[in-house]
């Protein structure tokens, strides 16, 4: 059984369609990307099937189980953890503060996300554990979001634009954790502008263009068609 199926999605910005029927899916502990140039609706495709927009048409299934439509504390529940484009961390709260704003014990949870698991993963968010968000670099901010994320104990986690405005070696960093979240058994959905390392860690890449999927294969295959990236991402 899939994780995640996503078939057939339509969603629309008022009289504004932007998805014209999505369809990609994800397996447990499996890493996929959304690909795109700029606008294509990668980011609406995540806003739709965590339920911070609500589907014209299609639909979305978790581990088999009926999603579609369902608003965003019902699909967090269900075990979709979210680190949005912005990060959009809680400003005024402390790093301790937002990490236990979205503890929640899924029943059933062998390994449950923990403060000091979270602190083990990025050593500086411990360091700084009392400071506010605000306060915090962009790096930080973005293991925040993420730490954050894992504290729900998701079983899918999507990422979108972790990377986005990090200097490089913060960059290396949330690679990283990424690599090591896959190790873990993590399924990931991540949605990035730096190939190389989606190359790297992905096993499958959807190519979205104007609302649909335009191609999807490995990463194998992706390496050995370079035009798909030239054509369809703009690299
Ligand atoms: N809140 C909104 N209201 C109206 N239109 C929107 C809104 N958000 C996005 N759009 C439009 O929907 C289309 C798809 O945007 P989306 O953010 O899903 O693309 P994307 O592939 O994620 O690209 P990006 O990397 O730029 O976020 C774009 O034409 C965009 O202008």
């Amino acid at each position: 059984m899939k994780l995640l199926e996503v078939r057939a999605l339509e969603s629309a910005y008022g009289a504004s369609q932007v998805l014209f029927g999505m369809d990609f899916d994800v397996e447990a502990g499996e890493v996929v990307t959304l690909l795109g140039r700029n606008g294509m609706g990668k980011s609406t495709t995540i806003k739709t099937l965590t339920g911070l927009m609500a589907p014209r048409s299609g639909a979305v299934r978790l581990g088999g189980i009926d999603m579609t439509g369902r608003p965003a504390h019902q699909v967090a529940r269900a075990g979709v953890g979210l680190v949005p484009e912005g990060r959009r961390v809680f400003p005024n709260l402390s790093v301790r503060e937002n990490l236990m704003a979205t503890a929640a014990n899924r029943a059933g949870g062998t390994q449950p996300w923990t403060l000091a698991r979270v602190y083990a993963m990025f050593p500086r968010l411990a360091d700084r554990e009392r400071n506010l968000a605000c306060n915090l670099s962009g790096g930080e901010q973005q293991m925040l979001a993420i730490g954050r994320a894992l504290m729900t104990n998701p079983r899918l986690l999507i990422l979108d634009e972790a990377t986005e405005g990090l200097a490089p070696l913060v960059r290396g960093e949330i690679w990283q954790c990424l690599g090591e979240l896959k190790a873990s058994g993590l399924a990931l959905v991540v949605i990035d502008k730096n190939i190389g390392p989606l190359l790297r860690l992905a096993d499958r890449h959807f190519i979205v263009a104007k609302g649909r999927v335009e191609w999807s294969g490995t990463s194998a295959q992706l390496k050995a068609q370079p035009e798909l990236l030239h054509t369809y991402v703009g690299v």
